[in-house]
């Protein structure tokens, strides 16, 4: 089953925040033209299909379900989410649908037969995934990916022998209900002291010691993160592996060499500590990184600079680093922010790096966007 023009393309998972990027920048990048979306849900089947404000035809909303009139079509979308992934994609393959399923979810990343899509980094992997017949394009993981727009350059021209990365990761990372629910902590932190914050004599130790009380008292609304993030962190992001490390840290290694395509020989080391913080929507991560050759800190900012349009070095000095360098200042942008690039002490080959990036832009909707662009022809 091979995509032309004007052809139907599954939309799965279109309203929730990842799938409502993705339709923002579609529509931002005209890219419904000279494609029929057709959209799924698996809740609002036969309700109105959106049409943004106009933007696209009047339609109906299929079930996501539906295995035969998913399977009707050449290429399938999907910011669903993994369980979504793990029930319908093997019934779609197991009836012999051979259409492209692109998809947000980590669910299919690992596969032998899929490629994790970052196409700024391994257009060659997704050209030569294509040409061989692979039929599942997956987005990589949002530290991953964000750390590889911003770092890209150094990766592909071989210069990187180690990298471990301690990240910074937003609530957005869980889902829109974590998002809400670190703000509805802030909020009744702040109430908990709002007689002492209104009276500028009031000392200060005794607000710590009330917001303290509050954050341990158990009445936060704690169920989506299972502990009070505002104000405070979590150390530990997705399952526990059992040998000391998180999934999320594991998926550093697993993906980054996956995605550069490199052979066992070549290999990228990379690990870390992935770590929650109660920001909204960017995920920040603080390398250290060891390279494979003595290069000066501006070669090493050309480089970086260089590799793609969106990534973009911001002068190692505080103010620039203040004012360019914080989820604040990447949030809602494509450009990734690589800064606070020094020679350690450890020695020459050894340099720090600090970059930002839009998780739900790099991070999850834009690859799998540019994914689908790839394969209707128009990127
Ligand atoms: N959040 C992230 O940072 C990242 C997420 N991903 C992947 O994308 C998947 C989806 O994540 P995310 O977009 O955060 O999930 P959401 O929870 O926002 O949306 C998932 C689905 O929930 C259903 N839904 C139920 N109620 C609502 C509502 N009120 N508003 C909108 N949707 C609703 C929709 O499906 P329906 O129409 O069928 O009811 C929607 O498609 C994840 O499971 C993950 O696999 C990947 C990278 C990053
Ligand atoms: N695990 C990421 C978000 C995410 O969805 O990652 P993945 O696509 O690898 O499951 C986070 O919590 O920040």
């Amino acid at each position: 089953m091979t995509f032309t023009t004007g052809d139907s393309v599954g939309f799965v998972g279109y309203r929730g925040m990842v799938g409502s990027v993705l339709m923002k920048r579609m529509l931002e990048e005209n890219d419904f033209e000279g494609i029929t979306p057709v959209f799924f849900s698996t809740s609002q089947a036969g309700k109105p299909a959106p049409t943004f404000d106009g933007a696209l035809e009047e339609s109906t909303l299929q079930d996501a379900h539906d295995i035969d009139a998913l399977a009707k079509l050449p290429i399938i979308v999907t910011a669903q989410g993994g369980d979504y992934t793990k029930e319908v994609h093997s019934k779609l393959r197991e009836r012999g649908w051979d259409g492209l399923w692109i998809d947000a979810a980590s669910t299919l990343r690992m596969n032998d037969d899929s490629v994790i899509v970052l196409d700024p980094i391994n257009r060659d992997v997704i050209d030569r995934g294509l040409d061989s017949g692979v039929k599942d394009f997956i987005g990589g993981n949002c530290t991953v990916s964000c750390l590889l727009m911003g770092l890209g350059g150094l990766f592909k021209q071989g210069l990187v022998e180690w990298t471990t990365s301690m990240t910074y990761q937003a609530a957005s990372g869980g889902g829109a209900r974590h998002m809400r629910e670190v703000l509805k902590q802030f909020g009744d932190l702040s109430g908990s002291v709002s007689a002492e914050l209104a009276d500028p004599a009031s000392a200060i130790l005794e607000i710590d010691r009330k917001v303290l009380a509050k954050q341990r008292s158990g009445e936060l609304d704690t169920t989506q993160f299972g502990a009070p993030l505002g104000g405070s962190l979590i150390p530990w992001i997705d399952a526990d592996l059992g040998n000391g490390q998180s999934k999320e840290e594991w998926k550093a290694d697993a993906e980054t060499n996956k995605i550069l395509g490199l052979s066992e020989e070549d290999r990228v080391i990379m690990d870390g500590l992935c770590v929650r913080i109660a920001t909204m929507r960017s995920h920040s991560q603080a390398l250290t990184m060891k390279l494979t050759e003595d290069l000066s800190v501006e070669e090493i900012e050309k480089i970086i600079d260089e590799d793609n349009q969106w990534s973009k070095v911001i002068p190692n000095t505080k103010e620039a680093s203040m004012e360019g360098l914080t989820p604040v200042a990447a949030s809602g942008s494509l450009d990734i922010p690589v800064g606070r690039i020094r020679k350690l002490a450890m020695g020459p080959q050894y340099i720090s790096a600090f970059t930002v990036g839009d998780q739900l832009l790099w991070g999850a909707a834009e690859p799998v966007r540019r994914m689908l662009k790839i394969a209707t022809g128009t990127l």
